[in-house]
């Protein structure tokens, strides 16, 4: 079977599962995106079409932990509007989030959940309203983020220097999460040599290193293979028990009841 009927074959399996077209297409995407970066054939990446819609279909539908109370706000956004030139992109955005909270920023392709992350994460300045971040934070962007010449280690250092921990410690904490994600960088590939999603694992491990208080994740599965695509949502409600807040841009979530909140950019985009 090559990659395309695997691919066709895994939209039928969707489908018999009764995932929406929305989700099915960007669970196609992404395992297309995949295969591309990767070179590898569908089979061995993900395993049958059968298999693979299964999993993928109960991950959706996977149960959330039990809520606990809520902490301090972590995160506080008021009024955000931003404009790339004469374009509102983000108007009068709020969104509050606490420890051991979980949002989940969705909408249309293109209506700005990545500029709000990157507003979030101070690398973008707002042309009206604030933000405030109360104590350590961690980005993972949807893209860039790693040094095309540096080692995974070397990542590791790189961040952990920011985050007041040794080489050692960093390297181990880094590896630990690599490993979480069910990825061994000990060959000491350069990150221009990794296959996208393993990037996305590179830029999340990093974003999660030296406990951060807030996680913003733009889109971090992209291109992640069957077993992290299944661990990624446990990965979050771990890190909510920890305590952390944590802002996931998403397009895959059929079930935004298993998140605390939705902020939806969409409605905000066609209201302003
Ligand atoms: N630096 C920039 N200058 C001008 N326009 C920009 C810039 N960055 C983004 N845009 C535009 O702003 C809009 C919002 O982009 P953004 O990447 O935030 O959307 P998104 O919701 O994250 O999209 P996607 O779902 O495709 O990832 C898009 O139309 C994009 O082309």
């Amino acid at each position: 079977m090559n990659n395309d009927s695997w691919l066709h074959a895994l939209g039928q399996e969707l489908v018999r599962h009764q995932l929406g077209p929305d989700v099915i297409g960007h669970v196609i995407a992404e395992a297309a995106t995949h295969l591309r970066d990767s070179g590898q054939p569908a089979l061995r990446a993900f395993g049958t079409p059968q298999g693979y819609a299964a999993a993928v279909a109960d991950s959706l539908a996977a149960r959330r932990p039990p809520r606990r109370p809520l902490g301090r706000v972590r995160l506080d956004v008021r009024g955000v509007t931003k404009r790339y030139g004469r374009r509102t992109v983000l108007h009068d955005v709020d969104l509050t989030v606490r420890a051991g909270e979980v949002a989940a920023v969705v909408g249309a392709n293109g209506c700005g959940k990545s500029t709000f992350l990157r507003v979030c994460a101070g690398l973008l300045s707002a042309d009206a309203g604030a933000v405030v971040v109360d104590g350590v934070l961690g980005y993972c962007p949807q893209d860039a983020g790693t040094y095309d010449f540096l080692r995974p280690d070397e990542h590791f250092v790189l961040v952990g220097a920011g985050r007041g921990l040794d080489r050692s410690r960093s390297r181990r904490l880094g590896r630990a999460g690599a490993a979480a994600l069910q990825w061994d960088p000990a060959d000491g590939t350069q990150a221009r040599h990794l296959s996208g999603g393993t990037r996305q694992k590179l830029n999340l491990v990093m974003a999660s290193m030296g406990d951060p208080d807030v996680l913003l994740l733009d889109e971090p599965y992209q291109g992640f293979d069957r077993g992290t695509y299944l661990d990624f949502w446990q990965h979050v409600w771990r890190w909510r028990d920890e305590g952390r807040a944590i802002v996931v841009v998403t397009h895959l979530l059929s079930h935004l009841d298993q998140v605390d909140q939705v902020l939806d950019l969409t409605v905000r985009e066609a209201a302003a």
